[in-house]
């Protein structure tokens, strides 16, 4: 079995899939979150990982637009601590050049304003690819795991740089999904509603009712007009309980759009 993931080797992407799959699944390293989606729904992997949320920086608006619209579901949730290092090749360099993705940048904001003001930040896809590309003297230094520093010989500067309290959650996508579940369980849909007054506080009260707790909602662009929105929303059990398909039932009548993403169970971070 396949699973596609962001590279290279080093990412937390990679660490996720680790967590998850044993060592008889084949990781394909993807270069973008778009190639993996790809990847998935073209049949050449059974399954993909992507990042989907962090508790610092929010929503990987990139998977959130392809659960949107690919064929995919959610077959698992796993989530980890994500600890981020200064890397380079050696101790002494000024650094001047810094690569890593762009959540990591954000993650470590207040260390980079405060040690690395003048410093170029330069985005790259993956914080492993960015070890990679420092490895190569393309950059003085790299923003990625411990692990992606060990594989690309680099030396660890400074870390944790990261704000505190930094997790990420990513998903298991699959064509064909097979849900199952586990102790704490989730559901997530995207639905969207009508433009008139208390559409969006009438499907709430549908989950009110049934005593469901949401994890998560937030909205996103539908990309059909300005001032038109899709909710992703997050709900706390499984499908199979009763409250949560009579729940979703109902949201799907009252709604313009709905779409379920999936039910599924969630692995915890070791802490
Ligand atoms: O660059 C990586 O290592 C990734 O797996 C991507 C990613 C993300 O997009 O959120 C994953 C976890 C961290 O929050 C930072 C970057």
């Amino acid at each position: 079995m396949k699973v596609a993931y962001l590279g290279p080797v080093g990412s937390y992407s990679y660490e996720a899939a680790k967590r998850y799959f044993d060592k008889d699944q084949e990781l394909v390293a993807c270069d973008t979150i778009d190639d993996v989606f790809e990847a998935v729904e073209e049949n050449e992997v059974e399954f993909g990982v992507v990042p989907v949320e962090n508790s610092i920086e929010g929503s990987v608006s990139t998977t959130l637009d392809y659960l949107l619209k690919s064929q995919v579901y959610i077959e698992k949730e796993i989530i980890l601590k994500v600890e981020h290092y200064l890397c380079a090749k050696e101790e002494k360099k000024q650094i001047l050049t810094i690569a890593s993705h762009p959540q990591a940048f954000s993650q470590c904001h207040d260390y980079l304003r405060k040690n690395f003001k003048q410093a170029k930040l330069i985005q790259v896809s993956s914080t492993s690819y960015a070890a990679r590309l420092c490895a190569e003297g393309e950059v003085d230094g790299a923003i990625c795991s411990p692990f992606a520093a060990e594989q690309n010989n680099l030396k660890i500067l400074a870390g944790p740089i990261n704000q505190d309290n930094n997790y990420t959650r990513f998903f298991v996508i699959t064509k064909s999904p097979n849900f199952k579940k586990g102790d704490k369980n989730k559901t997530s849909i995207i639905f969207s509603t009508y433009d008139k007054p208390g559409s969006l506080y009438k499907i709430l009260a549908i989950f009110n009712l049934y005593d469901l707790n949401l994890t998560k909602i937030e909205s996103r662009p539908a990309k059909t007009n300005l001032g038109e929105y899709v909710f992703f929303v997050d709900i706390e059990g499984f499908v199979d309980e009763e409250d949560v398909s009579d729940a979703l039932k109902v949201v799907q009548r009252k709604s313009t759009f709905f779409k379920l993403l999936g039910s599924y169970s969630v692995i915890l971070p070791d802490e």
